[in-house]
């Protein structure tokens, strides 16, 4: 007869790219009012790629630009949200469940706490997983360095996962 185990990984994701006038602002899913957007290959949603990342690094199978280059024209204008659904189903493919997702956008600008449940919502609804396994933070950087003076947003995050092992 053969035991049931469970096993954890935890995960860890970072991003950052530049806001220019021009180009939407998108993050965790969610599109935010703002006089600049992102710059990238894909919607840039800077917050989804770090838990792209974060998910991708807990189940040891490398990054974002691995499984989805930005040298590739069928990511060109990507929806975050497709990509880190397509990340999810590889980790799910080898046993995992999210346990849970915590992140934090550091941007200057806009204010995002009007944006955070929602973006928590999206980002859960993603992972198929309930809003209270995922968290969304927000920090400005004091009006310091490159975020400081809104000339780009960094991002981070960090995933849980979990599966059962078997021992015989
Ligand atoms: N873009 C942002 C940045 C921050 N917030 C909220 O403000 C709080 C204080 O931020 P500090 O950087 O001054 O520590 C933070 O905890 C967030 O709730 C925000 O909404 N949008
Ligand atoms: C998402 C991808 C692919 O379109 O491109 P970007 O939107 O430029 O994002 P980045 O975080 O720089 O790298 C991951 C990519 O390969």
């Amino acid at each position: 007869m053969s035991r049931a185990a469970m096993e954890w990984r935890v995960g860890q994701g970072e991003d950052i790219h530049a806001l220019v006038p021009g180009r939407r602002l998108v993050l965790g899913g969610v599109e935010i009012a703002h006089h600049s957007g992102l710059l990238g290959h894909s919607d840039a949603d800077a917050l989804l790629h770090a838990i792209t990342d974060a998910l991708l690094g807990a189940a040891g199978l490398g990054d974002i630009g691995t499984h989805f280059p930005d040298t590739d024209p069928r990511f060109r204008g990507a929806d975050s949200i497709q990509l880190l659904r397509a990340a999810l189903h590889a980790v799910q493919g080898r046993g995992w469940r999210v346990v849970n997702v915590d992140c934090t956008v550091c941007a200057q600008a806009p204010r995002l706490a009007p944006y955070r449940d929602t973006m928590r919502t999206a980002i859960a609804q993603a992972l198929g997983v309930e809003s209270e396994r995922v968290n969304v933070k927000a920090k400005t950087a004091e009006r310091l360095g490159f975020v400081g003076r809104q000339e780009g947003i960094a991002t981070s995050a960090v995933c849980l996962l979990q599966r059962e092992i078997h021992a015989d």
